[in-house]
C-alpha cells in the first residue's frame, strides 16, 4: 500500500458543505474520518456522500455504554458499509464481543463486507497524570494501553487505537495482524493542540503503526494542499 493510503484525515468539521469542501480540496486523500461532530450534524448523509466518491470511511463514534447499546449501534453502523468503527475498550469484554457478532449481522443486513472494530485503548489527549490523577487508575500508562488492547483482540476485535507511543510495544504483543491506528500524529513542523502523547508520523510508522490519523495539521493548515503534499513528501523520501 502506498504510504498517503495509510494516512486517514479526520472531517472534524460542523457540516456536510464543509465535508465535501475538504474532500474535494484534498482528492488524493483516499481514506477520511467521520467523528462525533460530523455525524451529529449530518447523520448517515456523509457516509453515502463519501461512498459516492469512492472513499474508504473510518466512523469514529467510540461507542462507550452497556452491552445491549453498544452492539445495536455497530449493528447499524456496519450496515452502511464503512471501513472502521471505534468501540472504547473500557465498555468491557461483553459490550466488545457482542459488538464483534454485531457488526457480522450489521454487514450481513446492508449486503457488505463487515467493518474492522477498533477498541480505543486510551485517548491521546490524556497523559500519566490525568491517567493516575484524575480517572484514578493505578496502572503506569502502558500497561493500561496494552491491558485494553489485549482485552479488545481477546473479546473478537479487530484492532486498537493507540498513540505512537505505545505502538511498538502492542505490536509486539498483539501481533502483526492486529490493526494499529495512531492518532497522536504530529509533523515537527505543526502544534501539538490538545494532543499529550504525540509523535512524527515517520516515528509511528517505524514503530509499527498500520494507520495514522493525521488532522489539524492538515485541515487547520493555511495551505491544507500544501500541508497534505508536505507529509506524504517526507514520508516517501524515508523509503518507508
Ligand atoms: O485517542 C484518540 C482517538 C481518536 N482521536 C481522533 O483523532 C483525530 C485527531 O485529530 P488531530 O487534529 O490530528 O488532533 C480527532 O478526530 C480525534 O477525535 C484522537 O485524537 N485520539
Amino acid at each position: 500500500m502506498k504510504v498517503e493510503d495509510r494516512i486517514i484525515v479526520p472531517l472534524d468539521v460542523p457540516s456536510k458543505e464543509d465535508a465535501i469542501a475538504l474532500v474535494e480540496l484534498l482528492p488524493e486523500v483516499s481514506f477520511w474520518k467521520v467523528g462525533l461532530e460530523l455525524f451529529v450534524s449530518t447523520g448517515p448523509e456523509i457516509i453515502h456522500a463519501l461512498k459516492h466518491r469512492q472513499k474508504r470511511i473510518f466512523l469514529d463514534l467510540k461507542f462507550h455504554d452497556i452491552p445491549n447499546t453498544v452492539a445495536g449501534a455497530t449493528r447499524v453502523a456496519a450496515a452502511y458499509g464503512v471501513d472502521l468503527i471505534t468501540i472504547h475498550a473500557v465498555a468491557g469484554r461483553n459490550a466488545l464481543k457482542r459488538a464483534a457478532e454485531a457488526a457480522v449481522e450489521g454487514a450481513l443486513a446492508g449486503g457488505c463486507p463487515p467493518p474492522k472494530l477498533i477498541g480505543i485503548t486510551l485517548l491521546t489527549s490524556l497523559n500519566s497524570r490525568d491517567l493516575a490523577f484524575d480517572l484514578k487508575i493505578p496502572v503506569e500508562l502502558p500497561e493500561f494501553v496494552l491491558q485494553m488492547a489485549l482485552l479488545a483482540q481477546e473479546s473478537g476485535l479487530n484492532g486498537a487505537v493507540c498513540s505512537p507511543m505505545e505502538v511498538s510495544q502492542l505490536r509486539q504483543v498483539c501481533g502483526d495482524d492486529f490493526l494499529l491506528v495512531c492518532p497522536g500524529v504530529r509533523p515537527q513542523w505543526s502544534e501539538q493542540g490538545d494532543q499529550r502523547r504525540a509523535m512524527t508520523p515517520l516515528a509511528a510508522l517505524q514503530a509499527g503503526a498500520d494507520y495514522l490519523v493525521i488532522g489539524r495539521p492538515i485541515t487547520a493548515a493555511d495551505d491544507p494542499v500544501a500541508a497534505w503534499n508536505r507529509i506524504c513528501k517526507e514520508l516517501a523520501a524515508t523509503g518507508v
